[in-house]
């Protein structure tokens, strides 16, 4: 199983360094639960599941999965660590792998 970065629960100093860059790119903290959320809208439904696609097998490369959901181009994607019930160096890194993914399917 490769991971990518810890499952421990972010500091309050790993989130001032490391959440500025990913809100910036529209990346949300959710109320009232330790994870990121952001809205991702696609020119048609082929380009929004071939995003889903490629994020999907980087989530199984990592063994770390969104949670997400799809309608015709749109896909709300929302990241929080199981094992820590919270936000982790993993959903950082999968964020910046999906912003990279997205940005190639504009
Ligand atoms: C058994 C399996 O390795 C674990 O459940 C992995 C799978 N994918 C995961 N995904 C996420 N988002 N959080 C986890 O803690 C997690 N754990």
């Amino acid at each position: 199983m490769s991971t990518a970065g810890k499952a421990h629960r972010l500091s309050a100093e790993e989130r001032d360094q490391l959440l500025p860059n990913l809100r910036a790119v529209g990346w949300n903290e959710l109320e009232g639960r330790d994870a990121i959320f952001k809205q991702f809208h696609f020119k048609d439904f082929n380009r929004a599941f071939g995003f889903m696609t490629r994020v999907a097998l980087q989530a199984e490369k990592l063994d770390h999965h969104p949670e997400w959901f799809n309608v015709y181009n749109k896909v709300h994607i929302t990241l929080s660590t199981h094992e820590c019930a919270g936000l982790s160096e993993r959903d950082i890194n999968l964020a910046s792998f999906i912003e990279q993914v997205a940005v190639s399917m504009t």
